[in-house]
Parts: structure tokens; C-alpha cells; sequence
């Protein structure tokens, strides 16, 4: 595989996110959980996928190991040709988890700047303004967290994973916590949002709706441990329609079916 090139774009031919044959295994001895088996995927740079699959199946465990924060008990995984840890590193990984673990005492603003402070570099300004912007924020970054909705909360959450602009976007149920009508919210905010950044991105959701709204591809996968068993793809333009049409329909029918098999 090649070697990264400075824009971000994958190796002529080479994926941006690449594991091959990922198998992780929790524990020792007799007290072993397998958690994903022989999960093989490609993510396109800028691609959009999702993953849904049964509670508890190891969703988690692989977005951790594409992260770099886990390693595969078997199996290879590569971010624009290199080690994930190695992107991590160079701070070109953006996460957005359910729990936004904003700090308490800091203004919204100070949150997104607090990106750069904990990657030891001055906050940028400007950018920081561009994605309190993005991200409908602009008017309310002077509150501090408790004095903001959830939807605030997690929209700054969303900035600090964008603030520096990473190559990589990995969510973990990012509005699991949401109220069902704020959630929908999101959901359109988000898809506005990250058309404009475009990172490679991979989600992880309990909603089937929520995939399809956002994805450009499907990971289904099956209860534990985690194996790929089927991917839909969304054919559906963007900006994605306000009202569900008929390829909605279709892909959410897709998935379910892949679930319940
Ligand atoms: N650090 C760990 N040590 C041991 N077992 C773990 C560890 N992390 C996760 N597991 C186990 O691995 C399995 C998969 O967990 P994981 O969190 O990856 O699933 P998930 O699909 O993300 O779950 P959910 O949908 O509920 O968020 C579970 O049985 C979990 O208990």
C-alpha cells in the first residue's frame, strides 16, 4: 500500500479505510469474548458509511480498532496507507460520541478551542468562527454547557470533531441521547454539515431511518460477534430529500430485512 500524500487523498487505488480479515477477541483463557469476527471493509475517501447491527454485536470494538484505540486480535487495518494510531497522531481523527463529555466550566466557544489547546497548538480563530457557524452556533457559544440544550451540546460536540478539519470522522451513536424531533433535526443539520467539510466518515446508529438518511453505504452487521452481512448501498442525491421517497423506502426495507435474517 502507498504512502499517504499530503491533501488527505487515499494512494491511487487504495481505500482510505482499509481492514482486512479484523478479528477481535476480549479477555484470556477460558474467559473469552469474541466480539468481531472476519469483518472485512473499504472505506472511499469522503465516502459517508454506515454501521447498524444488533445491541451489544461489537460496533464499538470496530470503530475502536479503526480509531487506533484498539488492536485486532487478527487481521489488518490501514488509514490512508498507515497505521491508524499514525492519524490519530498527526490529530486528523475526529469523534463524536452519545455523551458529548463536554467541560463543564467552559463556555461552548472554549470547548472547540480546547481541540487545539489539547493537541498543544493555538486555537484558530477564524476557524473556530466558520465551524461555530457551520454548526448553528455563532449567537450561543458564550453559554456553558448546562445552560445549553442537547442539541446544543452535541452540535458543539460535531464542532470539535470538525475544528480541525480531520481526514477522518468516526461517530458512535452521536444522537442516541436526542429527543426523537431534535434527533430528526440533527440528522438534516448533520447531512448539511458534512457536505460542506466532507470527511471520510463512518457512523454508527441504531437507526435504520438515521443510516439511510446520512449514508452513502450500509454496513449491516449480525448479533456477536460482528460480521459483515450485508451492505446497501443509498442511491439517493444530495442534498437528501426533506420528504422520504421511494429509494428511502427501499433502502430502510433493505435493512430491516438484513436484520431480521
Ligand atoms: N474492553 C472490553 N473488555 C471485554 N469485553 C468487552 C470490552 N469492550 C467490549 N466488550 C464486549 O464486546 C462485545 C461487543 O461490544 P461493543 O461495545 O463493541 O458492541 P456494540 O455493538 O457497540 O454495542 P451497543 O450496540 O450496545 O453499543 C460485548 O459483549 C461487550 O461486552
Amino acid at each position: 500500500m502507498g504512502a499517504r500524500d499530503e491533501r488527505g487523498a487515499p494512494p491511487e487505488g487504495d481505500a482510505a479505510v482499509h481492514g482486512q480479515a479484523l478479528s477481535k477477541v476480549y479477555g484470556t483463557g477460558r474467559r473469552l469474548v469474541p466480539a468481531v469476527r472476519d469483518v472485512s471493509l473499504k472505506v472511499r475517501a469522503s465516502e459517508f458509511l454506515a454501521i447498524i447491527g444488533p445491541s451489544g454485536c461489537g460496533k464499538t470494538t470496530l470503530l475502536r480498532m479503526v480509531a487506533g484505540l484498539e488492536s485486532p486480535t487478527s487481521g489488518t487495518i490501514s488509514c490512508w496507507g498507515g497505521p491508524p494510531a499514525d492519524l490519530a497522531r498527526e490529530h486528523r481523527v475526529g469523534m463524536v460520541f452519545q455523551d458529548p463529555a463536554l467541560l463543564p466550566w467552559a463556555s461552548l466557544r472554549r470547548n472547540v478551542e480546547f481541540v487545539y489547546r489539547a493537541s498543544g497548538r493555538r486555537p484558530d480563530p477564524e476557524s473556530v468562527d466558520e465551524i461555530l457557524d457551520l454548526v448553528g452556533l455563532t449567537s450561543l457559544a458564550h453559554l456553558r454547557p448546562h445552560e445549553a440544550s442537547g442539541g446544543m451540546r452535541q452540535r458543539t460536540a460535531l464542532a470539535r470533531a470538525l475544528v480541525m478539519r480531520p481526514s477522518l470522522l468516526l461517530m458512535d451513536e452521536p444522537f442516541g441521547a436526542l429527543d426523537a424531533i431534535t434527533r430528526r433535526r440533527l440528522n438534516g443539520e448533520l447531512e448539511r454539515i458534512w457536505a460542506a467539510v466532507r470527511p471520510t466518515t463512518i457512523l454508527i446508529t441504531h437507526s435504520v431511518d438515521e443510516a439511510v438518511m446520512l449514508a452513502d453505504r450500509i454496513v449491516v452487521m449480525s448479533a456477536r460477534p460482528a460480521t459483515i452481512v450485508r451492505e446497501v448501498t443509498v442511491p439517493m442525491p444530495r442534498p437528501r430529500p426533506a420528504v422520504p421517497d421511494e429509494a428511502f423506502h427501499h433502502a430502510v426495507q433493505e435493512c430491516m430485512e438484513a436484520l431480521d435474517a
